[in-house]
């Protein structure tokens, strides 16, 4: 497969490029940028000197292209991809721009009109381990964000098997500050981020919409929950937290039953032996996610955890897996490594 990334310079770009550059059936022959066009990639992030001997483009996407990588800021790649649509090009949006399916729920949220409603019946959601038939043969995937990864994945089987009390959720989530990308700004500059640790985005963070849209759907009714994002100090991971009341008569092992029944058969989704619980550093630089729970007995809770890496479950990894589902290829092309940790 040929393929084109524009946004390279980003950080989910750089990881799209790291993570290609050791894909067996994919090569890079596009990276596109607003603002760096004709410098070399190499010469810019010279950690990827042998394998990303491309020269920065300006974004007019060549012909040639299979599978277009778009790592942009939300509102450009819908009001683009319409064409490459229609040049046969396969796009896969790393924003937001077709993961609501609804227009007007991404206006309010977003507060920006959405560039191409007439495109949001073709997107898919792709997070493959809860759609992947829905992901097969499409051409226009919406990776999902990265809260709304580690969250779905923790609670989708357990209200597709109809285990929670579904007006009950809350969702603690932290992230580290690679999430908000390359860009600097006043709240997470080193001196705001290091040695503190901050919630934003209370009650209003644009990836609500986005975890009760599937939560909704995996319920079978509408449904709300508390989403309360948090600032760590550190560059990669993302672990969310979750508290779920659960239906009279349910236990701990019928939600870990829903899981294993769920993720059995999921090269990148772990549920880890009793008492174990997720740490972000599991899943750091690696495709993976990482999940356990427990009852409270005294509070009559689920305590719910999942780790992720935000730039590779949470964004480029996923987006590749998104790939390889497309080109129906082995999904764990060129992801198979467990991450940076051992
Ligand atoms: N970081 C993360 O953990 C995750 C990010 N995402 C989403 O993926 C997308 C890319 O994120 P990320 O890589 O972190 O972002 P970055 O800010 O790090 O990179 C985005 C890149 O987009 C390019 N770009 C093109 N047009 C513009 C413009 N008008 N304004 C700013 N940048 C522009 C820039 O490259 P150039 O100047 O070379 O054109 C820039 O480097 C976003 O939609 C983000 O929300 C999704 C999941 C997780
Ligand atoms: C730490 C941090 O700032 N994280 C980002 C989420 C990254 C992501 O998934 O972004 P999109 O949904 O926009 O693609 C945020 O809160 O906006």
């Amino acid at each position: 497969m040929r393929v084109g990334i524009l946004g390279a310079t980003g950080y989910t770009g750089q990881e799209l490029v790291r993570l290609l550059s050791n894909h067996a059936a994919a090569e890079i022959i596009y990276l596109g940028s607003s603002s760096m066009a004709g410098k070399s990639y190499a010469g810019i992030f010279p950690q990827f000197s042998s394998e990303a001997a491309v020269e920065l483009q300006d974004e007019t996407v060549p012909d040639g292209v299979d599978v277009l990588f778009c790592a942009l800021p939300h509102g450009i790649t819908a009001a683009r991809a319409g064409n490459y649509l229609a040049r046969g090009i396969k796009v896969i949006d790393l924003g937001a721009d077709f993961r609501l399916h609804r227009p007007e729920v991404y206006e309010k949220w977003y507060k920006v009109k959405h560039p191409a409603p007439e495109l949001l019946p073709e997107a898919v959601y792709g997070l493959p381990e809860l759609h992947r038939n829905g992901i097969n043969g499409k051409s226009l995937v919406a990776n999902p964000g990265c809260y709304p990864t580690a969250t779905l994945l923790a609670l989708v089987p357990l209200l597709r098997a109809g285990l929670l009390q579904e007006d009950s959720l809350i969702v603690d989530a932290k992230s580290g500050v690679s999430g908000a990308g390359r860009g600097a700004s006043l709240g997470t500059h080193f001196s705001e981020v290091n040695e503190n640790f901050k919630p934003y985005g209370v009650a209003e963070h644009r990836h609500t919409p986005e975890i009760e849209q599937e939560l909704s759907e995996a319920a079978g009714r509408e449904l709300v929950v508390s989403f309360t994002p948090h600032l760590v100090p550190m560059i990669r991971g993302i672990l969310v937290t979750i508290y779920a009341g659960i239906k009279e008569g349910v236990d701990e092992d019928d939600l870990r039953a829903a899981w294993q029944e769920s993720y059995r058969d999921e090269v990148f989704v772990h549920v880890l032996p009793e008492g174990v619980w997720p740490q972000t550093k599991f899943a750091s630089g690696g495709n993976h996610a990482f999940l356990q729970l427990m009852v409270d007995r005294r509070t009559g809770r689920a305590v719910i955890a999942a780790a992720i890496d935000n730039l590779v479950k949470g964004a480029s990894g996923q987006a590749i897996q998104n790939m390889n589902i497309l080109f129906g290829l082995p999904e764990d092309l060129g992801l198979k490594g467990r991450g940076m940790w051992p």
